[in-house]
């Protein structure tokens, strides 16, 4: 069930350039899933009035904490950059469908691809998808090695490949060059990231089960401004959905991207 609540700063630390990792404590976190979203209001004052939508990148439900990563880049991840230790931050969430993780069974191999600030929702299904049994392979691309963040994390969890653009960690290109390179068996993919890197790996693995995550601009995340509508493929149940209520996260082949 959404709901809203003030939730309190717990931690709060830059973990590569302008990419910061905020830690909150509240209720919410007991309905979280992973590839769900929260929607912030940064800050108690008219301006920024609009939330921002932000990924659940870990949840840890025995501490009642979870985990959001995220770039300040504008007015409102800059706000939200400065909050303190003890802090409280208006959340509304858990919001969205997220990642099906029962899409991978047992004993099998799920392929994760990330780009940039698309990576962190990939954290917890990593998480979640290796306490079912299943192998995840991880291949995250970013602009540059100073953006770049959680490789040690994602590597205790499986096989990490790392990708930037000018080559300054990692295979130097796009995440697609390097998966031509690798390629890697598996059974299902998930993937969060830029437009043209889920079209690129939709149509590559056009006979592979796989979920994308779509990171498009927000008004209300509750399905009610119609302000994230998107056209979907051709044979599809609706013409049209919603991508904060009917996703963020859908099956590969159903919304036109
Ligand atoms: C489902 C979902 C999950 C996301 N997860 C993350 C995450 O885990 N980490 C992260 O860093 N970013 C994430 N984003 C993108 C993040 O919401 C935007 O970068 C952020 O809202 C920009 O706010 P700002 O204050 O920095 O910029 P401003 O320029 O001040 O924002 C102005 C307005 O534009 C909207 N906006 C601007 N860029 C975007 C964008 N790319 N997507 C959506 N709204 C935008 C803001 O919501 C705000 O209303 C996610 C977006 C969505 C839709
Ligand atoms: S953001 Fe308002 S309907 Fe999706």
């Amino acid at each position: 069930m959404i709901q809203q609540e003030r939730m309190t700063v717990v931690r709060q630390r830059e973990i590569a350039k302008n990419i910061f990792e905020m830690t909150l404590q509240g209720q919410i976190v007991q309905e979280m899933t992973p590839g769900q979203f929260v929607h912030i209001r940064v800050s108690n004052l008219l301006d920024p009035l609009l939330r921002r939508p932000i990924s659940i990148a870990n949840i840890d439900k025995n501490a009642n904490e979870f985990t959001i990563i995220y770039r300040a880049q504008g007015k409102g991840t800059n706000v939200l950059s400065q909050k303190q230790i003890g802090d409280e931050v208006d959340v509304l969430g858990p919001l969205g469908n997220g990642f099906p993780v029962e899409a991978a069974q047992q004993g099998e191999t799920a392929l994760l691809v990330g780009g940039g600030i698309g990576v962190p929702p990939l954290y917890e299904l990593a998480k979640q998808l290796n306490a079912r049994g299943v192998r995840t392979i991880h291949v995250f691309g970013f602009q540059t090695e100073e953006v770049a963040f959680y490789e040690e994390e994602f590597t205790k969890l499986g096989e990490t490949h790392y990708v930037t653009d000018d080559g300054s960690k990692g295979f130097k290109g796009f995440v697609t060059d390097l998966l031509n390179e690798l390629k890697p068996d598996f059974d299902v993919f998930y993937s969060c990231g830029p437009l043209p890197m889920l079209r690129a790996l939709s149509s590559m693995y056009e006979d592979k089960k796989g979920y994308i995550s779509l990171e498009e601009r927000m008004g209300c995340g509750i399905g009610a401004c119609f302000a994230c509508v998107c056209k979907t493929q051709e044979g599809q149940e609706k013409d049209y959905v919603k991508i904060c209520s009917d996703g963020p996260v859908f099956e590969k082949g159903v919304v036109k991207i």
